[in-house]
């Protein structure tokens, strides 16, 4: 725990307001790269999947902000990239690219006076190589959760959590391409048609949205649907990501009439927990292992704002493990009314899967 409760009550207060502000930068960056990209700028990382010159950067900036704003902290932070594809020969281009626009959004920012090296990138982005843990604190970072939805110009989010004695107690999520007005009137806080939500909780505080350039922050709540025949689905926008047979039989079983709406990233955690859909279910391929940084911070602003998140046996998800989520297979995330109808249909089709 802090040391220092701030007036309010908020025994993070210091962590968040440092969270919020290392999202925002790096989720400038983002928004730059995602305007202009080049396929130069995308690496094919050895599990395949994509990384680009926004998520390296993104890490970068996060780090940096997270240090300068925190500067007593010891500092540990778990995050999903690290500098090996950068190291190697004919990458000098891309990191000095990276180089180029950390520094150069740092300039624009105009609340620090540095300016970074490739070395200090390289060494920055490798500082994201804790194991975590459930002792002490450790910041749970994905620079740019749905890199496939980024360079397809669609969702994607800056994911920030942080982990206190193996409990996740703080999360931001920056999601720039995500309206700030919500379809479920009772969280709607924006008249117009602004681009950008900043999503925050942190433990025992609530969740809170505002416009990713800064708003005034308004409390959100999930939605109080108790009947399933009302309920709509996130599910992932990628086919691989989450077994849509599955899904559809869950849907099935509890009469949902809505089609699922497919959205990359932890941006859908953030809609739910605003109540623009109700019922968030992940199954992916058995042979697939979750990371931390998939779902730390998504999970705990869903849980601050009234919802549940759980595993497929029911369980809480553990955060506590490492670099990996111990959970059964599976993750829901909806309200406390849908949860247990959500679980058993979940439960029957898995098992009808064979
Ligand atoms: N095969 C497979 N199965 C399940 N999940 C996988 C798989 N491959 C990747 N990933 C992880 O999915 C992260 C993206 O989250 P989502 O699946 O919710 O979004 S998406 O709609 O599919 O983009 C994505 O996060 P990022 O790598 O940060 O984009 C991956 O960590
Ligand atoms: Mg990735
Ligand atoms: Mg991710
Ligand atoms: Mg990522």
């Amino acid at each position: 725990m802090s040391e220092a409760p701030d007036v309010a009550g908020n025994p993070y207060a210091a962590e968040l307001a440092a969270a919020k502000k290392a999202v925002a930068l790096a989720a400038r960056l983002c928004q730059r790269v995602q305007r202009s990209m080049l396929q130069s700028d995308i690496q094919s990382k050895a599990d395949r999947t994509p990384v680009t010159v926004a998520d390296y950067g993104s890490q970068v900036l996060v780090s940096l902000v997270l240090k300068k704003e925190l500067p007593s902290y010891s500092f540990s932070i778990v995050a999903e990239e690290d500098s090996k594809d950068l190291r190697k020969d004919g990458a000098q281009e891309i990191l000095e690219h990276i180089t180029t626009l950390v520094n150069e959004t740092i300039v624009n920012d105009g609340s620090y006076n540095m300016s970074l090296s490739k070395e200090d990138v390289l060494a920055t982005i490798d500082g994201g190589k804790s194991d975590g843990g459930p002792s002490g604190r450790h910041w749970i970072l994905d620079p740019i959760d749905g890199t496939k939805g980024f360079i397809r110009g669609d969702q994607y989010a800056v994911a920030l959590g942080l982990l206190d004695e193996g409990k996740v107690v703080l999360g931001v999520l920056g999601c720039p391409n995500l309206p700030l007005k919500s379809t479920n009137k009772q969280n709607d806080v924006s008249s117009g048609d602004q681009l950008g939500s900043l999503f925050f909780a942190t433990i025992g505080c609530g969740a809170k949205v505002e416009a990713l350039e800064g708003s005034e922050p308004q409390k959100i709540s999930v939605c109080s649907i108790s009947n399933p025949v009302d309920a709509s689905f996130f599910e992932s926008f990628e086919a691989a990501h989450s077994k849509r047979d599955l899904t559809s039989s869950i849907a099935e079983k509890l009469g949902v009439q809505a089609p699922p709406v497919r959205m990359d990233s932890q941006a859908k955690y953030g809609s739910l927990a605003r109540g623009d859909g109700a019922i968030f279910v992940r199954i992916p391929n058995k042979d697939y292992i979750e990371t931390v940084w998939d779902h730390a911070a998504g999970s705990i602003v869903v849980t601050e704002a009234g919802g549940m998140v759980k595993d497929a046996s029911g369980n809480d998800l553990d955060f506590s493990k490492g670099r990996y989520l111990n959970r059964d297979r599976g993750i829901i995330a909806t309200n406390k009314y849908l949860m247990p109808l959500v679980l058993k249909a979940l439960q029957e089709a898995i098992k009808e899967e064979h």
